[in-house]
């Protein structure tokens, strides 16, 4: 039976399209530095309330008021928490940076000229990230190199669930309308490769030499977008 062809790229971010240091160096700093005023001004706000709410939910900790709260979002950022109210918030946060120009979207010159040769060959693009959809518009949407988001056919996030379970890449393909075999994700990490394939996704991990890739990993490994073959799945002069 021939292996069927690639119709539709799913692509992680961070350490993937953009450098983990752009994340964790510059935006997670703006947000959390940014995180107590932001909430002081929109506390009305009902996403905002929600996502305090949220927050104060997932620690278990109802007791908690504002200024606690706002420390427990903190001691998050510090551990690269992937809690879904603190990427809303987060989300939300970048998004005046983005608009008054102080961030731009830093995302790898390869992975721009990959992804519009992937759609200039006709291949639908998606994104799956633990950041929220909001932040993935931004991303894409400020970057240096202008908007990129007419390139992008959807965007998920953990709303449909996390990326280290396979029921969530079953799910990407369902809302997308695609089988999971003409699916190809890429990620740097390698827990969330193995999940995508446990879903039926080809998968192809990024080393940029930031993230820690297991020795014992089995998936096939590029360090850049070039030398992926989009349509085949594959690694070119993989052999
Ligand atoms: C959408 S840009 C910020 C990314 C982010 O907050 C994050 O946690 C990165 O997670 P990813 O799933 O893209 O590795
Ligand atoms: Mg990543």
């Amino acid at each position: 039976m021939s292996t069927p062809q690639i119709r539709a790229i799913l692509t992680d971010i961070e350490g993937t399209t953009s450098s983990i240091s752009f994340v964790k160096d510059v935006l997670f700093p703006f947000a959390r530095s940014r995180l107590a005023g932001f909430v002081a001004e929109h506390a009305a706000d009902p996403e905002v309330a929600d996502a305090l709410a949220e927050a104060r939910t997932l620690a278990e900790r109802p007791d908690l008021d504002t200024e606690a709260t706002i420390a427990l979002l903190q001691g998050w950022i510090d551990e690269d928490r992937k809690a879904k109210p603190l990427k809303a918030l987060q989300g939300m946060i970048w998004e005046d940076g983005y608009r008054s120009g102080v961030l731009k979207g830093d995302i790898y010159p390869d992975a721009i000229a990959g992804l519009e040769a992937w759609k200039a060959e006709g291949l639908a693009l998606y994104v799956y990230s633990s950041g929220s959809v909001l932040a993935q518009k931004l991303i894409f949407g400020f970057t240096h190199a202008g908007d990129l988001t007419p390139l992008f056919s959807g965007y998920f996030d953990t709303a449909i669930g996390s990326k280290l379970e396979a029921a969530s890449y079953t799910a990407i393909a369902g809302e997308i309308g695609i089988a999971p075999a003409e699916i190809l994700f890429l990620s740097d990490n390698t827990k969330e490769l193995d999940a995508a394939r446990a879903a039926g996704m080809k998968t192809i991990g990024l080393d940029r030499g930031e993230a820690v890739i297991p020795p014992d990993q089995t998936h096939p490994l590029v360090t850049e977008f070039g030398a992926i073959d989009a349509k085949a799945g594959t690694v070119r002069n993989a052999g």
